[in-house]
């Protein structure tokens, strides 16, 4: 796996919906995975979707942990989500600060929905459901977004 460069909010390609992806088997999209979590980790981050490497395909990986960036962060094994869908959000929102690696050294508060059940197809190509809450459903918002388009900014009050 190798370091991917991350592109900056002005790329096109991060405000343009990403495609479905077909076939999760093909070793093009297993190694994307692997590059996508060593280029997030290597940013310390908690999380990044497939736009920010240059990929306009619907994958998205979500990985809280503690770090420098986020010293509160919940600390979680790394899911890979491909076609992700959420399926359900409470109208409970909550306001919390965000940051973006495409969006370097900014940082808002950012309201969102607090719970979220979300489904989606595993790196094996199994359709999982889940339910998500607090600070990694906020991750996995912010990630849905980067696959519409949507840069955390714009969701600014
Ligand atoms: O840019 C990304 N993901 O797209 N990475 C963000 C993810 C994120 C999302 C929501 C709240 C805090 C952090 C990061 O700073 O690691
Ligand atoms: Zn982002």
């Amino acid at each position: 796996p190798r370091i991917l460069p991350i592109a900056a909010a002005d790329e096109p390609i991060l405000h343009q919906p990403a495609h479905a992806v077909a076939d999760v088997s093909t070793p093009a999209i297993q190694r994307l995975l692997d590059d996508m979590l060593v280029t997030l980790q290597a940013a310390n981050g908690v999380g990044i979707a497939a736009p920010q490497v240059f990929a306009p395909l619907r994958i998205i990986i979500v990985a809280s942990r503690p770090n420098p960036r986020y010293p509160d962060a919940p600390l979680m094994s790394p899911i890979a989500m491909l076609n992700p869908e959420i399926l359900w959000q409470s109208d409970t929102t909550c306001s919390g600060w965000e940051g973006c690696l495409s969006v370097p050294d900014t940082r808002a508060q950012v309201k969102r929905a607090e719970r979220l059940r979300i489904s989606y197809l595993t790196r094996t190509g199994e359709r999982v459901e889940a339910t998500y809450s607090g600070f990694v459903a906020r991750i996995i918002q912010h990630e849905c977004d980067h696959l519409d388009g949507i840069l955390f900014p714009e969701r600014l009050e």
